[in-house]
């Protein structure tokens, strides 16, 4: 390890041999669970997990909400490996830190990155436990000059000047939506941007209006950061929102938001999710590999 913030490459190295000495599977797809989405990893067979304390390198989780266990299995014939619970920003992770795992799939062999993140609507056409595809997002943090691709690049993983346009692999976009139609799940899967804060706080009025205006329409905490050093080393990204609340945007407006009413929606629909997500992985386009 270099510095306290600067990750090297030995570092992800270490941690990708100490899983590849532990685990048999050998997955092309990561999975990481968003707020109270966890429940996603529990069906995979076959399982071998991992406290993420027990892993060497790895960040810890303190979140309500994101249990901390790393588990590989298969799910619909597909080795996948999945995040109980992401790091974010506001824990006091540096966006290494938030990004540590992705790296270390990479290393792993992972060709897909599926994110899933419980966000605050801002278009007025969602609902709360609407699913959303996501088709592009809004890095507020990123814009402002706090990015995990920042620092020395590391040419193994990828170049210096990564291109976004297109970050969010249209053909897995078109694939869910059609999964969707097929699930019967139309009415209440939509697609449309995400955009990160920093957090912890939740917005005020004055800021949810102007994200809206930016044109973002559900707002969140995470994914960007994962999601940027995914495109970087050459993964296929795919995220899904869960709409847990929707954002006050009026003033006459008393409701107010909090993470246990994050947690209760997600819960209730995350079997939902949890169906799009198998079925589109069953219908990925890859080969297991064998340890
Ligand atoms: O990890 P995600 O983005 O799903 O978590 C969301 C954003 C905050 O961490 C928390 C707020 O309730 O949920
Ligand atoms: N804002 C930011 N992050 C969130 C929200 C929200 O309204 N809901 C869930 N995560």
């Amino acid at each position: 390890m270099h510095s306290k913030d600067q990750i090297c490459h030995e570092d992800y190295q270490k941690t990708a041999d100490w899983l590849l000495a532990h685990t048999q599977h050998r997955p092309k797809v990561a999975i990481i669970c968003g707020s109270g989405l966890g429940m996603l990893a529990e069906a995979l067979k076959s399982q071998n997990s991992f406290q993420y304390s027990d892993i060497p390198g790895f960040p810890q989780s303190t979140v309500q909400g994101h249990a901390g266990r790393l588990v590989f299995g298969e799910l619909k014939g597909k080795i996948c490996v999945c995040m109980q619970g992401r790091f974010h920003m506001y824990e006091g992770h540096s966006l290494c830190k938030v990004t540590f795992p992705v790296r270390v799939f990479k290393l792993l062999g992972v060709e897909t990155l599926i994110v899933t993140n419980a966000a605050g609507s801002l278009a007025d056409s969602f609902c709360n436990g609407d699913i959303m595809i996501i088709r592009d997002h809004i890095n507020i943090p990123g814009l402002a000059g706090l990015n995990p691709l920042n620092g020395p690049n590391d040419d193994n993983f990828g170049p210096r000047f990564p291109p976004m346009s297109g970050v969010y692999d249209k053909d897995l976009r078109r694939l869910a939506k059609d999964i969707a139609k097929s699930l019967g799940y139309s009415q209440f899967v939509q697609e449309g941007v995400y955009c990160m804060v920093g957090g912890p706080n939740f917005e005020t009025i004055a800021e949810a209006r102007l994200l809206h205006k930016l044109g973002a329409d559900a707002v969140g905490m995470s994914t960007a950061p994962e999601v940027l050093v995914a495109s970087h080393c050459g993964m296929k990204v795919f995220g899904l929102s869960l709409i847990t609340n929707k954002v006050v945007k009026a003033y006459e407006d008393t409701e107010q938001v909090n993470h246990e009413g994050v947690l209760g929606v997600s819960k209730m629909r995350s079997e939902y999710l949890q169906t799009l997500v198998t079925e589109l992985v069953s219908q990925l386009d890859i080969n297991n590999n064998t340890a």
